[in-house]
């Protein structure tokens, strides 16, 4: 059977480059293409809904397909706890729709997340730089509060305490965001795509995680998988890594 996908988003960076590779893709076909102004009626045909659009506009997108059975793969950023509960109560009269939520799609991203968790236990300090073109909406990136839930749980789990820090003088916010306690800064910059480091320190050492996106093309074989996984696996997934023999 051919899995039907509709596209939210359809006409941006990210959007459109789904278009192709769903097409491109064996046993999927795009029935739906919907940008700003088309009617999310559009999607009613479609047996998954990917959507790469704006963290204002995505619930309802997300509220739409899950009322009318339609199963969701969710790229865009913005999913704070709140909203992941959010969607869970609206799972719970919708049993047989599924949806998958992932901050990032490439393989090495979600790899880099797990190896931070991994590692977060054993350091007493760790920042997270996150770095994208200057065209993006949100900060910090969906990946970097994702990297810092991780880490967050990961530090309290081992009874690690804030990072040390003799900050006491910061009136232009230099030291960044606090994610879960833990140091995020974001980077704008033309030229760049996605990229993220993570950085920890410890004892007479230091340890650098750094991923980098150099083309959207490398969020794809995420996308694909997430689309041909989620047609038989009702309820909420968040994280590609769910999907992947980790
Ligand atoms: N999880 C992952 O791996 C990745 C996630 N992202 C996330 O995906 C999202 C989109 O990123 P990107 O493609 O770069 O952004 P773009 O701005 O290029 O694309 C978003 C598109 O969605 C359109 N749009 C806005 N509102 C609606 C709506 N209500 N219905 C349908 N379409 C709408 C926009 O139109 P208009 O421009 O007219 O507003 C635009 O065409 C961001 O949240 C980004 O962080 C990005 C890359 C990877
Ligand atoms: O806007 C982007 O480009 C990206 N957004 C996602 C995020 O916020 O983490 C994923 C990736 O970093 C690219």
């Amino acid at each position: 059977m051919t899995i039907r996908v509709g596209v939210l988003g359809a006409q941006g960076r990210m959007g459109a480059e789904v278009c192709r590779a769903v097409d491109a893709a064996d046993g999927m076909e795009v029935v739906a293409k919907v940008d700003v102004g088309d009617p999310l009626s559009d999607i009613a045909g479609a047996d998954v809904v990917v959507d790469f659009t704006h963290p204002d506009v995505v619930m309802d997108n997300v509220r739409y397909a899950v009322d009318n059975g339609i199963h969701c793969v969710i790229g865009t950023s913005g999913f704070t706890t709140d909203r992941i509960d959010t969607v869970t109560s609206w799972l719970s009269d919708a049993p047989k729709v599924g949806v998958l939520v992932a901050p990032n799609f490439a393989i090495g991203a979600v790899l880099s997340m797990r190896f931070a968790e991994l590692a977060a236990k054993y350091y007493e300090s760790v920042e997270i730089i996150e770095l994208h073109h200057p065209r993006k909406a949100d900060a910090p990136s969906g990946t970097a509060a994702h990297t810092a839930r991780l880490i967050g749980a990961a530090r309290q789990a081992a009874g690690l305490g804030s990072a040390p820090d003799a900050t006491t003088h910061d009136p232009d916010g230099a030291r960044g965001a606090l994610v879960d306690d833990v140091r995020v800064h974001s980077v704008r910059l033309s030229g760049l795509i996605a990229h993220q480091e993570v950085l920890f320190g410890g004892e007479g050492e230091t340890l650098t995680i750094r991923h980098d996106s150099l083309d959207r093309n490398s969020f794809m074989p995420g996308v694909v998988l997430a689309v041909r996984s989620i047609v038989s696996r009702p309820g909420l997934i968040v994280g590609l890594d769910k999907l992947m023999d980790l």
